[in-house]
C-alpha cells in the first residue's frame, strides 16, 4: 500500500451527488479506494481509525441511497466519520484531521452542511435525529431542506440511557425515523453488559431476520434477495415463545441483522426502507471494527485510536515519554491503596484503558466495574456503593462526568456520600478539541456544598491526592489531573494523605503572589525563571484545594504582597472565582488590593496541540510572565490586566 493510494473512482467523487452517478457495480471498488484513502490519511495524522474502517461500506451505501445534506445523517460519537468526510467535500483537507486549523475529528455543523449535527460524546444521535424528524413534520425552516432523519449508532453507544430515552420517545411518536445500529461487538474495550449480550443473541439465529414483516406475512415488503431470509425468520418466529425484538416492543420496525460490509445487502435494504418506511425503523448492521487493515483488525481495541503509523507494518510512531502518564500514576497509586483496603473499588464508564482501571480489573476483578457508556449510572452506582459501606473511586474523564452532573448533585453531594471522583483528562486535551476539553469540572464541583475539590500540580501530588481520597469518608471528594505525561518529578513510593484544605508554598518571594491550582504550576515556574532575570521573584503557592480553600494561606499571601494572580486549567467560575469571592468578602479589595484571575477564556477552543491550545487560552508561561509584569506596572499594556 503506497502513501497515496491509487483511487481512480474516488477521484471522481467530491460530494455525494458525484457518487450517485456511479452504478451499484462500481461501489465495492469505490469502498476499497475509500478504505485505502482513510488508512493512508490516518497514518499521517493519527486519530480514530478502527470505527471508520468498519463503516466504509455503510457510508458509501448511505450516500448512494440517501440525499445528504437534505437527508440528515447523524453519526453517533462521530469518531467513525473520516470516510464520510472524504465523500462530502473534505478529501482535500483530510490530512489535516485533528490538527490546529484543520478538520475536526468529529462532525461539526460549522465545518460542513453534510454534518447536520455535531457530536463526540456518545449516544446523542437518536435524540437529535428524532428532533430533525419532528422539525421536518412541523415545517421547521432548515437551510439544507428536510428529508429523512437517519441516526447511525454503535453497539457501545447503545448502552447509554440516553439512547433508550430516545428510542422510548421515538417509538411513541411513530414519526418516520431511521436508526442504524452499527454492531461491531466492540466499544473501545470489548463491550460489556446485558444489552450487548442481547444484541449478540439477536443474530445467533438466521443471518437475516425481519421479525415484524415476517410475523405479518409482509415478506414482499423486503427486497427479493431477502425474502427467503425473511421466510426463514418467520419459521424461527413460529418456534419462539416471545415475539419480536426489544426494538419492536418499543415501537420500531426491526430489520436485520445484515452484513454491513456487503453492499449487496446494504443497498437493497436501505432502498426498501427509504421507499416504504412510515414510522421508526431500526436496521441492525453487523460490521467489524478495523475492517480491511490487518493491524487494526487484530488490535485488542480494533484500532480504535492510533498515533501516526507506518502503513506497511502498522507500527505506531509514538514519541518516547520522559515520565509516566498521570493516568498510570493514578492507577498505580490506587492499586497500592486497594492492596491495604478491601473496601476500595473502582468504577469506569467504558474507559478501562483510558482511565488506567484495566490494571485494577486485572488485579481485583471483583472490585472493578466497567458499566459501559453510562456515566450517570456510574455516579449513582458509586453513590450506592458508598452508602453500602464501600470506598468507591469513580474514574471518569472530566468531559464525560458532565453527563452525570445531576447524579453528582442529587445522589452524591446532597447525601454527603464519600464517592471519590478521579477526574482524568482535566484541562485542554489537544486533538479531540473542544468537545473533550475538561474545562468545567472545577466550577461545577466547587459550587457544591460539602465537596472537596483538589487538583494535582504534578504526579507526586497526584499520589498524595489518591491517598487523601482513600481516607476521606466524611463526604464526596474529587481530584483532577490532565491527559499525558507527568513532569518527571521524584515520586514517593506511596502517597501521604494531605490535610484537607491546606495548600503549600512552592517559592517565597515578594511583590506579587501567584496562586496556582493544578498543573499550570510548571508554566508558572517557567515564567518565574524569566522574571528572575528581571529581578522579580513572585511568591508561588500551590493551592491544592479549590474547596475548601486554604483561607489562612491566601489571606497571608494578601497581607505580604501587593497583588495576587490565580491560575487554573478551567473555565471561569472555578478556583479563581472562589478566591476572589473570599477576598471580596474579607474586604481586601476595599483597600485597593490588585487581583487577577487566569482562567480558560469564554470560548470553545478548537483542536490543536495542548500547548497551542493553552497559548490560545493565554495560559502559557509567556502569558503568566506578561500578566505579572503588567500587574506590577512594568510590562506592555495588558488589556486584561
Ligand atoms: C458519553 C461518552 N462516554 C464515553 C465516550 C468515549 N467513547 C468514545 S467512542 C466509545 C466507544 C463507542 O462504541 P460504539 O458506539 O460501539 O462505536 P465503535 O467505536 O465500536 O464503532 C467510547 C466509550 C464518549 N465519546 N462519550
Ligand atoms: C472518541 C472518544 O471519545 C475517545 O476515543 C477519546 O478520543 C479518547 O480520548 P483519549 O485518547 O484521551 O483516551
Ligand atoms: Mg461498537
Amino acid at each position: 500500500m503506497s502513501d497515496t493510494p491509487h483511487t481512480p473512482l474516488l477521484d471522481q467523487v467530491r460530494i455525494p451527488s458525484d457518487l450517485k452517478r456511479l452504478g451499484d457495480a462500481d461501489l465495492p471498488q469505490l469502498a476499497r479506494e475509500l478504505r485505502a484513502e482513510t488508512i493512508a490519511a490516518v497514518s499521517e495524522t493519527g486519530g480514530h481509525l478502527g470505527a471508520g474502517l468498519g463503516v466504509v461500506e455503510l457510508t458509501v451505501a448511505l450516500h448512494h441511497v440517501f440525499d445528504a445534506p437534505r437527508d440528515k445523517i447523524v453519526w453517533d460519537v462521530s469518531h467513525q466519520t473520516y470516510p464520510h468526510k472524504i465523500l462530502t467535500g473534505r478529501r482535500d483537507r483530510i490530512r489535516t484531521l485533528r490538527q490546529k486549523d484543520g478538520l475536526s475529528g468529529f462532525t461539526k455543523r460549522s465545518e460542513s452542511p453534510y454534518d447536520p449535527f455535531g457530536a463526540a460524546h456518545s449516544s446523542t444521535s437518536i435524540s437529535a435525529a428524532l428532533g430533525f424528524a419532528v422539525a421536518r413534520d412541523l415545517g421547521g425552516a432548515c437551510d439544507t431542506g428536510h428529508g429523512d432523519a437517519i441516526a447511525v449508532i454503535g453497539d457501545g453507544a447503545m448502552s447509554a440511557g440516553m439512547a433508550f430515552e430516545a428510542l422510548n420517545n421515538a417509538g411513541h411518536l411513530q414519526k418516520r425515523l431511521i436508526v442504524i445500529l452499527n454492531d461491531n461487538e466492540m466499544s473501545i474495550a470489548p463491550p460489556v453488559g446485558a444489552m450487548s449480550a442481547y444484541l449478540s443473541r439477536l443474530y445467533a439465529g438466521a443471518p437475516f431476520q425481519d421479525f415484524k414483516a415476517a410475523a405479518k406475512g409482509a415478506i414482499s415488503m423486503l427486497p427479493p434477495p431477502f425474502q427467503e431470509g425473511a421466510r426463514r425468520a418467520k419459521d424461527v418466529l413460529k418456534g419462539m415463545a416471545v415475539g419480536g425484538t426489544l426494538f419492536e416492543e418499543l415501537g420500531f420496525s426491526y430489520v436485520g441483522p445484515i452484513d454491513g460490509h456487503d453492499l449487496d445487502q446494504l443497498l437493497p435494504v436501505l432502498r426498501t426502507v427509504k421507499a416504504r418506511a412510515t414510522g421508526p425503523m431500526l436496521i441492525h448492521v453487523l460490521t467489524k471494527k478495523g475492517k480491511g487493515y490487518a493491524p487494526a483488525e487484530s488490535a485488542r481495541d480494533g484500532g480504535h485510536a492510533t498515533a501516526k503509523f507506518d502503513l506497511v507494518t502498522g507500527k505506531q510512531k509514538k514519541t518516547p515519554s520522559n515520565a509516566p502518564s498521570y493516568t498510570r500514576v493514578f492507577a498505580d497509586a490506587l492499586l497500592a491503596e486497594a492492596a491495604d483496603d478491601p473496601r476500595i473499588c473502582a468504577i469506569t464508564a467504558a474507559m478501562p484503558d483510558g482511565t488506567g482501571l484495566d490494571l485494577f480489573a486485572e488485579r481485583y476483578p471483583s472490585r472493578c466495574f466497567d458499566v459501559g457508556i453510562a456515566e450517570q449510572h456510574a455516579v449513582t452506582f458509586s453513590a450506592g456503593l458508598a452508602a453500602g459501606g464501600m470506598r468507591p473511586f469513580c474514574a471518569l474523564y472530566s468531559t464525560f462526568l458532565q453527563r452525570g452532573y445531576d447524579q453528582v448533585v442529587h445522589d452524591v453531594a446532597i447525601q454527603r456520600l464519600p464517592v471519590r471522583f478521579a477526574i482524568d483528562r482535566a484541562g485542554l486535551v489537544g486533538a479531540d478539541g473542544a468537545t473533550h476539553a475538561g474545562a468545567f469540572d472545577i466550577a461545577y464541583l466547587a459550587n457544591l456544598p460539602g465537596f472537596v475539590v483538589m487538583a494535582a500540580a504534578d504526579e507526586a501530588e497526584l499520589k498524595h491526592m489518591v491517598a487523601t481520597a482513600a481516607r476521606h469518608d466524611s463526604g464526596p471528594i474529587a481530584f483532577r489531573y490532565p491527559r499525558g505525561e507527568g513532569t518527571g518529578v521524584e515520586m514517593p513510593e506511596r502517597g501521604t494523605p494531605l490535610e484537607i484544605g491546606r495548600g503549600r508554598i512552592v517559592q517565597d518571594g515578594a511583590d506579587v503572589s501567584i496562586l496556582s491550582f493544578g498543573t499550570r504550576l510548571s508554566e508558572v515556574m517557567t515564567a518565574c525563571e524569566a522574571l528572575r532575570a528581571r529581578g522579580i521573584t513572585p511568591t508561588v503557592a500551590d493551592a491544592r484545594f479549590a474547596k475548601p480553600l486554604d483561607e489562612a494561606l491566601i489571606l497571608d499571601l494578601v497581607a505580604r504582597h501587593d497583588a495576587m494572580i490565580t491560575i487554573e486549567e478551567g473555565a471561569i467560575g472555578g478556583f479563581g472565582s472562589h478566591v476572589s469571592h473570599l477576598l471580596a468578602e474579607a474586604g481586601v479589595f476595599d483597600a485597593g488590593f490588585r487581583f487577577r484571575s487566569m482562567v480558560l477564556p469564554d470560548i470553545f477552543i478548537d483542536q490543536a496541540s495542548p500547548a497551542d491550545m493553552y497559548a490560545t487560552a493565554k495560559l502559557s508561561a509567556a502569558d503568566i510572565e506578561a500578566r505579572v509584569l503588567a500587574l506590577m506596572g512594568l510590562g506592555q499594556v495588558d488589556k486584561r490586566a
